[in-house]
């Protein structure tokens, strides 16, 4: 077995006396800045005036330009949008470059060399492997999300130190931390959130509900079977394994998952994973997301805007209006989301 690393493998003296600038206040930024703050960590946080920068101020935290922050740091994380971080870079984070050390949560940009770090800096990577609104709330709760580490670059000879502190400050050796490399890292991620995780969980969620609604099934009843349910036979999964989950369903489900699960996830999908994984690997999928950000993400928003049409979508925000333990805000980010990329 991998050796997992956890709170008693961190230096917790090592940020100490450091600051530490995290770039962007979005869904990672705001967990890391705030965990780590209350981690006992000088933090402060890089932004552009707007809705974020607000929020952080908000939040009790120190905000600056992004290059006033990088300036005055010892650690910079860059927890911008993947997309922005190369023009940001550029711009406002490398002109303040000294010796600072150098942070991603996600590979992508490092290893498919749209950012070039210079050789005076530690590079390394600390990439919890969940979203960021669960690594605060996590944290909040007095547990965390397990991360991935990694050194790109080490100048100093405490760059894996480094990773390993402020894995530990953001929550994430309560969880367990594991090495790795930029290249693992960022092809596993991009294939897990593409084959399982996003892209193979919603077709296989709307595939379930297009069938029974096509069938002559109720709506309700279909997001109820397919969309609701899954979260808490997913819980089981995430508590107990695969195993845990057939424990608490009726010897029916099981034999059900037994003889239809293959029929579902036969050799084929497999075969499309293994031709996701080489895309990603031989740098095509990172090639087409460039392209379409240089566009202005045509497909991105377009599609985006037919997905929250889907019949699955309007009549879920009707139900989960109608159940006040799940949350609502997220159903007006997305709105949100949607009527800015119109
Ligand atoms: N989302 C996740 O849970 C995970 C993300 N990661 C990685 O973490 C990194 C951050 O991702 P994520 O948290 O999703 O990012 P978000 O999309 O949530 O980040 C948005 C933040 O970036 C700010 N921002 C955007 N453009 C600029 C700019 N030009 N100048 C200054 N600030 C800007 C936004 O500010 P404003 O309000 O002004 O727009 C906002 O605070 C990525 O590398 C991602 O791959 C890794 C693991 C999981
Ligand atoms: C699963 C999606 C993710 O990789 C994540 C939350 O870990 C992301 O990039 O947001
Ligand atoms: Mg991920
Ligand atoms: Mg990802």
């Amino acid at each position: 077995m991998a050796k997992m690393y956890y709170n008693g493998d961190a230096n917790e003296n090592y940020l100490n006396g450091k600051k530490v600038a995290v770039i962007g206040y979005g869904s990672q930024g705001h967990a890391h800045a705030l965990n780590m703050k209350e981690s006992g960590v000088d933090v402060v946080v890089g932004l552009r005036k707007g809705k974020s920068w607000d929020k952080a101020v908000n939040d009790g935290l120190e905000v600056y330009s992004v290059g006033e922050a990088t300036a005055q740091a010892d650690v910079v994380m860059i927890l911008l949008p993947d997309e922005m971080q190369p023009k940001v870079y550029k711009e406002e984070i490398e002109p303040n470059l000294t010796n600072q050390a150098l942070m991603f949560a996600h590979g992508f940009n490092v290893h498919f060399n749209q950012i070039v770090p210079p050789n005076t800096c530690d590079v390394l990577l600390v990439a919890p492997k969940g979203p960021g609104h669960l690594v605060r709330r996590t944290y909040q709760e007095g547990a965390g999300v397990p991360a991935l580490f990694a050194v790109y670059q080490d100048v100093t000879g405490e760059a894996r130190e480094l990773a390993l502190a402020y894995a530990k400050a953001i929550g994430s050796l309560r969880a367990g931390g594991l090495e790795t490399t930029f290249k693992e890292e960022t092809e596993t991620d991009l294939f897990g959130e593409q084959a399982v995780l996003c892209g193979g969980l919603t077709s296989l969620v709307k595939a379930g509900f297009e069938t029974l609604t096509e069938a002559g099934y109720q709506p309700e009843l279909a997001y109820f079977e397919c969309l609701h349910e899954l979260k808490l036979i997913v819980d089981l999964m995430y508590e107990g394994g695969l195993e845990g989950m057939r424990y608490s369903i009726s010897d029916t489900a099981q034999w059900g998952d037994f003889v239809s699960g293959p029929r579902v996830v036969d050799d084929r999908v497999k075969q499309e994973m293994k031709a996701i994984l080489k895309d990603i690997q031989e740098g095509q999928f990172a090639k087409g997301w460039i392209l379409e950000n240089q566009a202005n993400r045509p497909v991105f928003n377009a599609v985006n805007r037919r997905e929250s049409e889907h019949q699955i979508e309007q009549v879920g925000r009707e139900l989960r209006k109608m159940m006040p333990f799940v949350n609502r805000a997220k159903d007006k980010q997305k709105e949100v989301v949607v009527s800015a990329t119109n």
